[in-house]
């Protein structure tokens, strides 16, 4: 079976807002191993989604089937044409001055002012002229972040985009994230191994594992959110029980910083 790939048509869809992805048993095969098996989704236009799963469980595959950087091996996909994803790493042109690098691929007249724009939107405007270079890893994704957003994307693809800085920078990155969305409300899937920063930002929360989604949990906690909140630590719980980390859980109680585990998820600090 060959993947269907159709832009999303507004016009057919007249009766309720139609979803900005659709997924309808989509799979993904490397050689004889099925990654992703017989997925059905739907993301609401504007709706910000997390995707937790264990490492190696496809949760890249199925953001790069959805960013069109790698063909499904079956089923229809279907997402809007304006799309942007941000990776762990900034992938910013080092040859490139910064707001150029915010503007690789837009071609319309107006695309340096839109850089500068998107460029004040996440704190860089005096950046702009800068070398990729001279960024700390926080401006590069930042910039990244801006690159995205120049493009007005109705869906935005977060590969986990804060993995690797340091637990201030993520915060703030979250911060901004959290304002972004807020401002622009593109459809969001976070690709991401922090239970925490998924409930911090997500309005809705997947599970994948072995290829299928084994929880799909709605979260209303009002923001901003807080570990405090009981709500918050009683979802910790329950997705970390879907993660098979619950004792980890349990046993990171006295952790006073971020950790890993062996599945490569990062368990939050202050466990209770
Ligand atoms: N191009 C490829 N060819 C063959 N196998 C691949 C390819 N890309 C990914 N895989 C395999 O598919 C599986 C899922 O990989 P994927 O990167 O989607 O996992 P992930 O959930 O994002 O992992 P992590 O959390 O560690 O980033 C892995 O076993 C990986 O080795």
């Amino acid at each position: 079976m060959t993947a269907a790939i159709r832009q999303f048509r507004p016009e057919e869809h007249q009766t309720q807002p139609a979803p900005a992805v659709s997924l309808r048993g989509v799979h993904k095969r490397f050689g004889t191993r099925t990654i992703i098996d017989a997925l059905d989704l739907e993301i609401a236009p504007g709706e910000f989604v997390a995707l937790l799963g264990r490492s190696g469980c496809g949760k890249t595959t199925l953001l790069r089937m959805l960013a069109g950087l790698d063909p499904a091996s079956g089923g229809q996909l279907s997402v809007p044409s304006a799309r942007a994803v941000v990776f762990q790493e900034h992938r910013l042109m080092p040859w490139k001055r910064v707001w150029r690098n915010v503007t690789l691929g837009v071609r319309t007249p107006d695309a340096r002012r839109r850089a500068e724009q998107a460029l004040a939107e996440v704190g860089l405007a005096e950046r702009s002229q800068a070398w990729p270079v001279t960024l700390s890893g926080g401006e590069a994704q930042r910039v990244a972040l801006a690159r995205a957003l120049v493009r007005e994307p109705e869906l935005l693809l977060l590969d986990e985009p804060f993995a690797a800085l340091d637990a201030l920078t993520r915060i703030r990155m979250h911060h901004l994230v959290q304002s972004l969305w807020s401002a622009h409300r593109p459809a969001v899937l976070l690709v991401t191994h922090d239970v925490d920063e998924a409930l911090q930002l997500a309005d809705r929360i997947l599970v994948l594992d072995n290829g299928r989604f084994i929880a799909d949990q709605a979260i209303h906690i009002p923001r901003p959110r807080t570990a405090d909140i009981a709500e918050f630590r009683a979802l910790r719980h329950r997705l970390l029980g879907w993660l098979g980390l619950e004792r980890s859980a349990d046993a990171g109680a006295a952790s006073a910083s971020h950790r890993t585990d062996s599945a490569g998820l990062r368990l939050a600090a202050a466990f209770d």
